[in-house]
């Protein structure tokens, strides 16, 4: 039998949108990541981060079908002059986040910190000022290294 996606070993949407809400909810009280996410509000933002790490990990393509693809997630990181730290922290924070709500699998969350840690280097090169986003950026596909 094929082995599951990393969408289904995490548990399939209602994971995703597990993960996300309590991702978001530490960036809100973290120190160093409290300060981007502080100025937005978007009240879609945790279900539109759980549907575009569904699609990234194997499940359906809803981000790319209502929320404009990689483009338009990498245009909104982009030439927010952000720093390395606030990438670091990023990643630490959603390894935090896999550990407190997906299943205790070591092959699944070192497969996810894999996966964040290419995730926030691609957002960090679009961070300077002058960074131009291309149209229609292939959505990435992670799954099991
Ligand atoms: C330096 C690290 C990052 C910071 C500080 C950051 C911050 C933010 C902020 C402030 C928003 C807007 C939230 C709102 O509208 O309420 C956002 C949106 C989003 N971020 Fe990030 N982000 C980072 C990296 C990433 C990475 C690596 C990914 C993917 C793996 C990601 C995925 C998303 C998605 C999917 C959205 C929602 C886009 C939409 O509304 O269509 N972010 N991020």
């Amino acid at each position: 039998m094929a082995r599951p996606t990393l969408y289904d070993a995490a548990g399939g949407a209602p994971a995703m949108l597990a993960l996300a809400a309590d991702f978001h909810a530490r960036c809100l009280a973290d120190p160093i990541l409290e300060h981007p996410f502080s100025h937005t509000g978007n009240p879609e933002h945790v279900q539109r981060l759980a549907d575009y790490w569904g699609e990234v990990l194997g499940g359906p393509p809803v981000f790319s079908a209502h929320a404009g693809g990689h483009s338009a997630m990498l245009r909104v990181h982009a030439g927010q002059g952000g720093d390395h730290a606030l990438s670091t922290r990023f990643a630490e924070v959603f390894d935090e986040a896999v550990v407190a709500t997906l299943p205790a699998d070591p092959a699944l969350r070192a497969a996810l910190h894999d996966y964040m840690l290419a995730a926030v280097a691609e957002v960090d090169t679009y961070m300077p000022p002058s960074a131009v986003v291309p149209e229609n950026a292939r959505m990435p596909h992670w799954s099991w290294r």
